[in-house]
């Protein structure tokens, strides 16, 4: 099939390299030219993966392109995705302006049938409003389809080649059709496609979003509770994990949510049932856990130097908001550093993938480190705050070597209590017994 991508960020790039490589031919759209010029020369604006040997096949063998002029990447494609930014506007909710200003540049290009499919997070109602944006301005027939996506950063090829379920949202046998041809080679070990209406499809996105986000939150809660009461959540996360109906998946008690999505979706459908006179009272305690959560670490060194931390050297270890990612939108080790620069400490870090994207956003206020060790030189104590497999099992003695004191907070709880007792370090994680 002949398909274009408007929008080539973390999901338009995955799902056009993804459709690429069953065979369609897919040109991706961005407004962004440098972006553009970089991916015609090659190179991949993110870093994802496994994205790379799909990409550089895909454009050899010509079913990969990109350009910037929509005009040009839509003329012959028989389906065209949105895969644009829906950031929270200023009162929380989802702006739709990327969405709804595409879907009028579309309209006015057009000249025969397609299909509009919407990959974006988007309120329930979206698609209605892509249909009339598109009645408004062109007499062509169009069928605007709810496809939500769920693959997460990190895992984004894998998560869109071998999806859990495929979610279409559609009441036209036509767009439902192509739909299920594009989408068969994906679902062949026997993963359904479920398909339903626009708005349920729409809800489906923010619903299973908000639940991992509450899953999160809620063992975030019991692993501050775990502390108080003296229980280790590693212990109670496994014994309730392995019930089915709960199941073992996020249950990983942290440093608080972070990254693109979750908080952004969490609010957004808080909003969206506000709008609706619905109070969603369960988001907006895990909203507020979740902002608490974001400083359990400092507050964890805080209370260790007793509320000064002026002149204190920290290394921190991880930047993106999770593994396996350079993303740092809406990091934990973001908070963190501007907790620590607050209090006129000095930060130093180390990140595999996603020291380019801090530099840009913070320059020299903090330092760079070329290796995870570097980055403990002469350092008072060491912070985690991102669970880079790297970080799972270092050289300690490496380490005592170039810590000044061993100590070490870790908000994704690495490293075992035995092991940290028996090399002498005070290690405060999360959940757990303090150990010294
Ligand atoms: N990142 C994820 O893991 C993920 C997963 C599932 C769903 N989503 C949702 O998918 C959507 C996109 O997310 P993302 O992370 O890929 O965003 P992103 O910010 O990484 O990428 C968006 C891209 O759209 C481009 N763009 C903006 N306006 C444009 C226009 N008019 N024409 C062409 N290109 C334009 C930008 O330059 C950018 O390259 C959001 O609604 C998000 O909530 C994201
Ligand atoms: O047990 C866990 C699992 C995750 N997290 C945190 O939760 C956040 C999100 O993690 P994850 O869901 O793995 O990353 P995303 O790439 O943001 O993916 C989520 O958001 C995407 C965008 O909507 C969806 O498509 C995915 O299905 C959904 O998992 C990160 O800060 C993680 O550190 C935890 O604290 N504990």
């Amino acid at each position: 099939m002949k398909i274009a991508v408007i929008g080539t960020g973390y999901v338009g790039l995955v799902t056009g390299t993804c459709l690429a490589e069953t065979g369609n031919n897919v040109i991706c759209v961005d407004i962004v030219e440098e972006k553009v010029n970089k991916m015609k020369a090659g190179q991949l604006p993110i870093y994802e993966p496994g994205l790379d040997v799909l990409f550089h096949r895909n454009i050899a063998q010509g079913r990969l392109s990109f350009t910037t002029n929509l005009a040009e990447g839509i003329e012959d494609a028989q389906i065209i995705f949105m895969a644009l930014p829906t950031p929270p506007g200023g009162d929380g909710a989802a702006d739709l302006s990327y969405i709804l200003g595409a879907a009028k540049d579309i309209s006015k290009l057009i000249t025969e049938y397609k299909v509009i499919v919407n990959k974006s997070t988007v309120p329930v109602g979206t698609a209605d409003k892509v249909a009339a944006v598109f009645k408004e301005h062109t007499n062509i027939e169009v069928d605007v389809v709810s496809n939500p996506e769920f693959l997460r950063e990190g895992v984004a090829v894998d998560d869109f080649m071998k999806p859990d379920r495929v979610v279409i949202g559609t009441g036209s046998e036509k767009a439902k059709k192509l739909m299920g041809e594009l989408y068969a080679p994906y679902v062949r070990q026997g993963n359904p496609i479920y398909y339903m209406d626009e708005r349920s499809s729409e809800l489906t996105k923010y619903a299973a979003n908000s639940f991992l986000a509450t899953k999160i939150t809620f063992m975030n809660e019991v692993a501050n509770l775990c502390e108080i009461v003296g229980a280790d959540v590693d212990a109670v996360r496994k014994g309730i994990g392995s019930d089915d109906r709960i199941g073992k998946r996020f249950l990983f008690p942290g440093i608080g949510y972070g990254g693109s999505c979750f908080p952004k979706d969490v609010q957004a459908l808080e909003k969206a049932a506000v709008e609706h006179k619905y109070d969603f009272k369960i988001l907006k305690a895990v909203m507020d856990v979740n902002e608490k959560q974001k400083t359990v670490l400092t507050d964890k060194v805080l209370k260790y130097y007793k509320g000064d931390v002026k002149g204190k050297k920290f290394a921190l270890w991880g930047l993106a908001f999770k593994p396996e990612t350079d993303d740092i939108r809406e990091a934990p080790a973001l908070y963190i550093i501007n907790d620590l620069l607050a209090g006129g400490a000095e930060v130093t870090v180390f990140d595999p993938e996603a020291m380019g994207n801090v530099r840009a956003l913070l320059g020299d206020k903090i330092g760079y480190a070329k290796d995870q060790y570097e980055a403990l030189e002469g350092a008072d104590a060491l912070l985690i705050a991102t669970e880079w497999s790297v970080f799972r099992n270092p050289d300690f003695e490496k380490m005592e070597e170039v810590l000044k004191n061993k100590v070490v907070f870790d908000g994704r709880n690495l490293f075992d209590l035995q092991k940290m007792i028996d090399l002498g370090y005070y290690y405060n994680s999360i959940g757990r017994k303090i150990v010294s």
